[in-house]
């Protein structure tokens, strides 16, 4: 297939509002493509290349994108190849301008609109949170198999182009063989929110109230000595925590997937701040903090997956494998209780509580009602847009940032887009200033003097009082007293926060 019969489905996906049409669109595309073709193109719909990081920046995109082809003449898997090219230079001497001969190599033989696209899939920019879950209707529409086999499939696999080539090539009893693999992520289970204990209880009824840790999402799995650790987007970090592979060591299985929050404590046993868990996780890796890990399920066990059993028995196989290594909590459905683990999680310097519905299954990937958070601080996860040149003490620095909430329908723009809701300077470290001005210059799209608009996909998380109504932003609402929590390397912009949470807390 033609790759601009994907650009062109890639647009009529962007320019409709109606899910519906995106399905149709998404399907029509599927059904024409080859086998070995459907893999690549999902990776270009999403945004996730097949071959993963390329490697190239805004900077080497910009250099490469010189005249445009007139007509489309490339195949999608011309495009699969060249990015096999472009991901396999290794690091070092020449890597830039072998990497620049090889991408301009291919820009040079692709339409403007090829271009662009091409930009967006290297960058990892495509903005396609909503995407994914209608691709999976789609996918489900030109395979004619159930959506829930085709979501389960991508969520235990973790791979959504391979899940949508299975679904199409294979037969359904094929999907649904699609299981946990020891050794290969899940996506994690996510949480709901709500603004009090009483009010998740009365959500969940019987519950298990633990401890929300605010440290780092880890999924540990062994297989005999073998140990591999994954963060909450499946990047593969088991060298950066050996500490946590020698307890997952010894633990008393042969085999098992292991669901958990990892955090530093310091002398006293209190949680030292995030920044200092989530440096392990970066590239400057410094090994000053030590990492607990905390586990608060339990996939899979020497042979069993456990995804479809109650959360009950999940926890009971927790406390037979890792006692010692289970996050605080009671089993309980009444509030009053449910309170009181909340004030010691918060006494204990966390961040509150989550609250899971005891009967309930593990739903890789799905932001359900089984599991509802309670955190009294409220944060935010924004995307910085822009950042200004400071003043004073901060003369030199990249200082104020511009923040914006996800629009995933396009209420207030275009879908997918980003509205600003709010600037802070608050709360900056000089770390973080540091880090900023170093960063923002390579993401920069244009500037003025005194400001550096930036491509949105910093994910930042910010601390409020509340919003209020605003005149002066597009959204019509506006943050209260925002400062600067942490950024977020392990969320993606699609995962930000949308500007209809931030209009609701106006009602609240
Ligand atoms: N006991 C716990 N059970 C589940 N998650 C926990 C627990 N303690 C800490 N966490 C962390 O809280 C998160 C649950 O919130 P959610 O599923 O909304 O993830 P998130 O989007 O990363 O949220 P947040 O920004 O609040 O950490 C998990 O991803 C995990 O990292």
């Amino acid at each position: 297939m033609r790759f601009d019969e994907v650009v062109q489905t890639a647009e009529t996906v962007a320019s409709t509002r109606s899910r519906l049409a995106k399905v149709d669109a998404l399907a029509g595309l599927l059904a024409r493509l080859e086998p070995d073709e459907i893999a690549p193109a999902v990776g270009f719909l999403t945004g996730k290349p097949r071959q993963g990081r390329i490697g190239v920046g805004w900077r080497g995109i910009g250099a490469a994108m010189g005249d445009a082809a007139d007509a489309p003449t490339l195949d999608v898997l011309d495009v699969d190849a060249a990015l096999d090219r472009l991901a396999s230079v290794e690091a070092g001497t020449g890597s830039s301008a072998e990497r620049a001969g090889a991408l301009r190599a291919l820009t040079a033989r692709a339409t403007a609109a090829e271009q662009d696209l091409l930009a967006r899939i290297i960058l990892g920019e495509l903005r396609t949170g909503a995407l994914e879950g209608v691709l999976l209707d789609a996918i489900a529409r030109a395979a004619d198999r159930p959506v829930a086999s085709v979501r389960r499939a991508a969520m235990l696999s973790g791979d959504l182009g391979d899940t949508a080539r299975l679904a199409l090539t294979g037969t359904a009893a094929d999907l649904d063989a699609v299981g946990l693999v020891v050794g290969r992520p899940v996506l994690p289970m996510l949480a709901a929110t709500a603004p009090t204990v009483a009010d998740a209880v009365g959500q969940t009824g019987e519950a298990s109230v633990e401890f929300k840790l605010d440290g780092a999402r880890i999924q540990a799995h062994r297989r005999g000595d073998e140990v591999r650790v994954f963060t909450r987007n499946l990047a593969d970090i088991t060298h950066r925590l050996p500490e946590v592979v020698e307890v997952v060591r010894g633990l008393p299985v042969e085999s098992a997937i292991l669901d958990g929050e990892t955090l530093s404590l310091d002398e006293h046993g209190a949680p030292r701040p995030f920044q200092d868990t989530m440096a392990r996780f970066g590239a400057d890796a410094s090994r000053e903090a030590v990492l607990h890990p905390w586990f608060f399920d339990v996939l899979h066990v020497d042979g069993r997956d456990l995804i479809d059993e109650p959360l009950a028995a999940r926890l009971a196989e927790l406390e037979r494998i890792a006692p010692d290594h289970r996050i605080p909590g009671v089993v309980t459905a009444d509030a009053a209780i449910a309170e009181q683990v909340s004030r010691d999680a918060l006494g204990a310097g966390h961040e509150g509580v989550v609250v899971k519905a005891i009967e309930s299954p593990y739903a890789a990937g799905r932001r359900g009602s089984s599991w509802v958070k309670v955190k009294p601080v409220h944060t935010y996860d924004l995307v910085v847009l822009a950042c200004e040149w400071g003043s004073g003490r901060r003369t030199g620095w990249l200082s104020n940032l511009h923040l914006g909430a996800l629009d995933p329908d396009g209420e207030f723009g275009e879908p997918g887009g980003f509205v600003m809701v709010g600037k802070t300077f608050k709360g900056l470290t000089d770390d973080l200033l540091r880090w900023q001005t170093e960063r923002f210059p390579e993401i920069e799209v244009r500037r003025t003097a005194g400001t550096v608009w930036v491509a949105p996909v910093t994910v930042v998380e910010i601390a409020i009082d509340g919003v209020q109504r605003s005149t002066r932003y597009p959204g019509g609402v506006a943050l209260r007293f925002a400062r600067v929590k942490q950024y977020r390397d392990d969320k993606r912009p699609e995962e930000a926060d949308t500007i209809q949470t931030l209009r609701a807390l106006l009602r609240g």
